[in-house]
């Protein structure tokens, strides 16, 4: 009850200087702080963006509060901010609150190391690029994206570059059984990079993928200013962009010529992660990316693995039971791509 009096208090002796805010709402403290998302980390300095898409949007630099200096605070995620939130030069305003995030990309740094790291929060969407030569594409790098994304109730659309090397049907066969969207790209054709930008338009995406890739390429053709929306991070730091290993998040700018108030969307680059370790996926949650996997699963025996070797799997019966061939391939394929992402769990890299 003690709270409750001080929520009272906060509301009616501190009101929001702008203006009206329904009263319903509760605001405990704080109640004259804005909301912006966190764009950039760098040493314990977060850049954030308020008022995203609104007329007064503009990006600030912020601090957390000393009461949050437990909790973690990552790209992607929303915070509530108060003191000077102009973003003039030389301001540094205060993060008080994080807000309920809607997913959370985790990884840990190996399999057997229990220790999670959170690497981008509220993203719904993992972009695995991937070349489909020099470098080799490695499957089992990608299999370890998948799962990290399912895991985190994230779609994946896998990005084939350097299509003017080699095919990328092998690749698409053995993802498009898991749900996965591909998309082929190559640096001479703007066309692929507009097909990119259409499955990025309105959401929030990491991008990941090995060095050499083409994962700069490719987001230099996206969002021409990339080098321009992290320099304000740059101008306080004086630390170069390419030295940076923490994550970004770019605005990625609507087609030319579109008329209208259209949702443009957030590209997250990673230059840090290499890897997804995967200690902490539960078999349940990657089920779930699976919805008619795991309506069979509910009748398999209890504890069952849902691996190849596992005694009585419903799942092999699903699969063999098909009412016709096509079905039963179709079955099998899902069946044998959703095992092979069960295996990469433990697998080492
Ligand atoms: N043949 C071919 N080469 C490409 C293509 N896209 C990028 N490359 C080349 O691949 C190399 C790596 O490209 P980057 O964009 O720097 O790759 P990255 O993934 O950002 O790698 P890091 O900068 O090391 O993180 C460069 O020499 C590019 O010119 C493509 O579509 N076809
Ligand atoms: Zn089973």
């Amino acid at each position: 009850m003690v709270r409750r009096v001080r929520d009272e208090h906060a509301r009616y002796t501190r009101p929001s200087k702008h203006g009206s805010r329904p009263r319903t709402k509760q605001r405990p403290e704080h109640a004259d702080a804005v909301t912006g998302m966190v764009v950039g980390v760098d040493r314990g300095r977060y850049t954030l963006v308020i008022d995203d898409g609104g007329p007064d949007e503009r990006e600030i630099l912020a601090m957390k509060a000393r009461e949050l200096s437990r909790t973690r605070t990552v790209v992607g995620d929303r915070v509530d901010v108060v003191g000077d939130t102009t973003g003039d030069e030389g301001t540094l305003a205060r993060i008080v609150r994080l807000t309920d995030r809607t997913s959370v990309l985790r990884r840990t740094a190996d399999d057997t190391d229990p220790y999670e790291r959170i690497v981008v929060a509220n993203a719904d969407q993992l972009v695995v690029v991937t070349a489909l030569a020099q470098p080799e594409p490695r499957t089992g790098m990608i299999d370890r994206c998948v799962v990290a994304a399912y895991d985190a109730g994230m779609d994946v659309l896998l990005c084939l570059t350097k299509a003017d090397l080699a095919s990328p049907d092998r690749l698409r066969d053995l993802y498009t059984p898991l749900g996965v969207e591909v998309v082929v790209t190559r640096r001479d054709s703007p066309d692929a990079v507009e097909t990119v930008r259409e499955h990025l338009l309105g959401r929030t995406s990491v991008l990941v993928g090995h060095s050499g890739v083409g994962k700069s390429t490719l987001i230099n053709a996206l969002v021409p200013d990339a080098d321009r929306a992290t320099g304000v991070v740059n101008d306080v730091t004086g630390r170069g962009r390419h030295t940076s290993t923490s994550a970004v998040a770019l605005r990625l700018p609507v087609p030319a010529g579109t008329t209208g108030r259209v949702h443009d969307g957030w590209v997250i680059d990673t230059p840090g992660v290499r890897s997804f370790g995967l200690a902490h996926v539960e078999v349940d949650h990657l089920l779930a990316a699976f919805e008619d996997l795991d309506q069979v699963a509910a009748q398999c025996p209890r504890g069952c693995t849902h691996l190849a070797d596992a005694p009585d799997c419903a799942l092999d019966e699903w699969a063999a039971d098909a009412p016709d061939d096509g079905t039963r391939a179709t079955r099998a394929a899902r069946l044998a791509s959703f095992r092979r992402l069960l295996a990469a769990r433990t697998a080492t890299v």
